[in-house]
């Protein structure tokens, strides 16, 4: 058995294609949406996401304003920047890149956005409310990669409720606020969330309907661990010297063989990588609509 295919370029693509029409009715009241991104210091990959972010915003007539800032900037000169966007009209909404150089107190920048213009749903604001309300649709932004990951299974016809999902890894982008998403009333699901931390990973693995695989583990989840015909979204994202050619790639946490034993697997790249991208801009629309009065759901 093959798995089938969780397709994240197409399903953005459609996102994208709708979100169009959105922005259209927002020009056609002299309001153009705008997204800000922070990146500091040049890690390549972050280079090559927030690229891709303008890219995507350029395509759909979204302003982009970039602010890319030394590795080694103060805290108190990053802090003027997150000012100066709260303050920017142009700026419907702005990301900060994570995670940021060590020196740097990623709780404290993250705190001091405008929680309205938080484009990531990472403000503390803004996940305090996913903590707080099960069962109502948010007037907050959702984070990226959860709710890409939420958007990319119902678009595949995929329901979660009833079942038993394994969230690999405990970061902030995607590990933690998971659980908050898939634990609403209107998703349903139970949610496992191992780390580092965990005892016998394969345990958990052998009776998980679903496994996200966010650990940033290359190749961590195999084919004999997996439930057969579990959902598999590939998550992770780590840069690796390929042994044969020497040169620099990205790998995910999944690897290669799992796609012979489970039934829906999300491609990497090509999955859950540019839902996290449809997502942004989703969250930079909708700002936008909030702001203009303009009732979205
Ligand atoms: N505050 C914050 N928010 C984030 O959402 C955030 C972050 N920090 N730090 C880094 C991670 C990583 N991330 C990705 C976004 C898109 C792709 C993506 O589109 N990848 C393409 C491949 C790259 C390309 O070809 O464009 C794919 O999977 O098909 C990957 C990774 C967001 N992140």
């Amino acid at each position: 058995m093959s798995a089938q295919i969780l397709d994240g370029k197409a399903t953005a693509a459609t996102i994208r294609s709708e979100l169009a029409d959105r922005i259209g009715a927002l020009k056609s009241k002299g309001i153009t949406p705008g997204l800000g991104t922070v990146l500091v210091g040049d890690d390549p990959g972050s280079h090559t996401y927030v690229t891709a972010k303008h890219r995507d915003c350029e395509q759909l007539g979204i302003n982009s304003i970039r602010r890319d800032l030394p590795g080694d900037i103060t805290q108190e000169d990053l802090e003027k920047v997150i000012d100066e966007l709260n303050d920017d009209d142009a700026t419907t909404g702005y990301i900060v890149q994570l995670p940021l150089p060590p020196h740097l107190d990623e709780h404290a920048i993250l705190e001091r956005m405008a929680p309205g213009k938080d484009a990531d749903g990472l403000h503390p604001t803004n996940l305090g409310k996913l903590v707080l309300n099960v069962k109502d649709r948010l007037d907050s932004p959702l984070p990226c990669t959860p709710n890409g990951i939420v958007e990319l299974l119902l678009r595949h016809d995929i329901h979660l409720k009833g079942k038993n999902v394994l969230v690999v890894g405990r970061g902030v982008t995607v590990g933690r606020p998971l659980g908050l998403l898939l634990t609403r009333k209107s998703i349903n699901a139970t949610v496992t969330l191992a780390h580092t931390g965990t005892v016998d990973l394969p345990r958990h693995l052998a009776v998980a309907d679903v496994v996200v695989a966010a650990a940033g583990m290359p190749g961590m989840i195999t084919a004999e661990q997996l439930k057969p015909g579990a959902i598999v979204l590939d998550v992770g994202v780590t840069r690796v010297i390929d042994s044969d050619t020497g040169k620099a790639k990205l790998s995910g946490d999944v690897a290669k063989d799992a796609a012979e034993v489970a039934g829906w697997l999300s491609p990497n790249p090509g999955g859950v990588g540019p839902m996290t991208r449809a997502m942004l801009l989703s969250n930079v629309v909708e700002a936008a609509e909030r702001q203009a009065g303009i009732s979205i759901r």
